[in-house]
């Protein structure tokens, strides 16, 4: 009987424990990532630009009032952003890794991954341009 209290309690315990284990894991990536997203910061000048473009963008939002859906798009495309950055400095420093030599094809990854950053960079400014022109003329 007492045997099977054991059992009970630790059939139940269990799932608990790995419950807990996941969430503490889950909480350990977000720390993991928001200190990508420090040293991001230290390798990559162009990430004050994009902190300072998005504090202006915000600025503009509410300055202009603009309505929720625009908001949303705004955010998203800032978010999007700052993820291609992260990335493209990610990728940037796995290259230098793999070699510091002068090498055609980390060339062209660099220049790729620089070039993601740029499509959507101009996309955002297309964005911006067709939200705030009509509250400004
Ligand atoms: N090892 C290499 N071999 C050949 N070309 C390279 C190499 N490293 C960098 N380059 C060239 O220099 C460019 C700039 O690379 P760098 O690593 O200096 O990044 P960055 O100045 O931070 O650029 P970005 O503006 O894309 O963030 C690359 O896009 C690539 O064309």
């Amino acid at each position: 009987m007492e045997l099977s209290i054991y059992h009970t309690f630790w059939n139940n315990i269990k799932p608990l424990e790995r419950t807990m284990n996941t969430i503490g894991k889950h909480l350990a990536s977000y720390k993991h990532g928001i200190r990508g997203i420090g040293l991001a910061f230290h390798y990559e000048t162009i990430m004050r630009f994009h902190l300072a473009a998005t504090a202006g963008v915000i600025l503009v939002n509410f300055l202009l009032q603009i309505s929720r859906t625009e908001w949303l798009i705004t955010l998203m495309l800032i978010g999007l952003v700052w993820m291609a950055e992260v990335f493209n400095t990610a990728i940037e420093k796995l290259a230098d890794r793999v070699t510091q030599d002068q090498d055609l094809l980390i060339a062209h990854v660099k220049d790729m991954a620089s070039g993601a950053v740029s499509i959507l960079c101009l996309f955002a400014v297309l964005c911006a341009l067709i939200i705030y022109l009509p509250y400004l003329f």
